[in-house]
């Protein structure tokens, strides 16, 4: 169902005390604010579920960084879709750029990840974008469109309206360089358009599209209030309550 979002990526930062404090800044901020949007953090794995006590009544929605393919077994070091079930975790990122990056990870894993997300009734944060020669090569339409069609579209039409998709164009990621609105809009109407032509406008318009990359609380207003931008998920900006909350504030009018 098509929400609005921010969702916090902390990505390897913090230690358990530092992810503590933040933890309950959250938690006091949700607590005294009324928000126009669903709040979500992806903490390390290791404090997954320190932070589904924290958020025990569902304050904050509570997603791992990243899932296995695989059901269980000898994969070491990694989570399964099982064990994020059993501590009520709401879902998992999924193919976020760094893992792409440092762990080669291509859609292929995505739609496997995705795929064993949903059927777990967990929500997958299918992440996609393009890099920056793919963009000064004018090729991020077709980047995001061969992405998009290898991660999702094997799904029914019921499955693909529970995923959520995040927007990060890796030229983006860190750098301090954001995508202008327009930019960002473009491509998040580019991505429902070909949902909509897989499955019709109706489940597109279903489906929450996020943007990432180097939201910060002056450009978060402007991003989301753009129409086929469903909210961020954010990075660096996503470590101080400062920060997150007044990009959170960018759904108030
Ligand atoms: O990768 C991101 C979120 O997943 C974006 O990171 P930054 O907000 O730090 O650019």
């Amino acid at each position: 169902m098509r929400k609005n979002i921010v969702a916090g990526n902390w990505k390897m930062n913090k230690t358990y005390a530092e992810a503590q404090e933040l933890m309950a800044q959250l938690l006091e901020y949700k607590k005294n604010n009324t928000t126009n949007c669903e709040v979500y953090i992806a903490p390390p794995a290791l404090y997954l579920t320190t932070a589904k006590e924290v958020f025990k009544n569902g304050e904050v929605g509570v997603f791992s960084q990243d899932v296995s393919e695989y059901a269980s077994g000898a994969y070491t070091g990694e989570i399964s879709v099982d064990m994020l079930a059993s501590i009520a975790a709401d879902g998992s990122l999924v193919s976020h750029s760094e893992r792409r990056t440092f762990h080669g990870e291509t859609d292929s894993h995505a739609n496997r990840k995705v795929k064993a997300l949903l059927d777990k009734g967990l929500t997958p944060i299918y992440c996609n974008g393009e890099k920056l020669e793919e963009r000064k090569a004018g090729r991020h339409f077709e980047v995001v469109k061969n992405q998009t069609e290898t991660a999702l579209f094997t799904l029914s039409a019921e499955e693909i309206k529970k995923v959520v998709i995040a927007y990060e164009p890796v030229w983006a990621i860190g750098t301090g360089e954001t995508a202008t609105a327009e930019q960002a809009q473009e491509v998040h109407a580019y991505i429902r358009s070909l949902i909509a032509d897989k499955y019709g406008k109706e489940v597109a318009d279903e489906v929450s599209i996020l943007y990432g990359g180097s939201v910060k609380p002056d450009n978060a207003k402007e991003i989301f209030s753009q129409p086929d931008v469903d909210g961020g998920l954010i990075g660096g900006a996503a470590l101080k309550i400062e920060d997150f909350s007044k990009i959170i504030e960018g759904f108030n009018s």
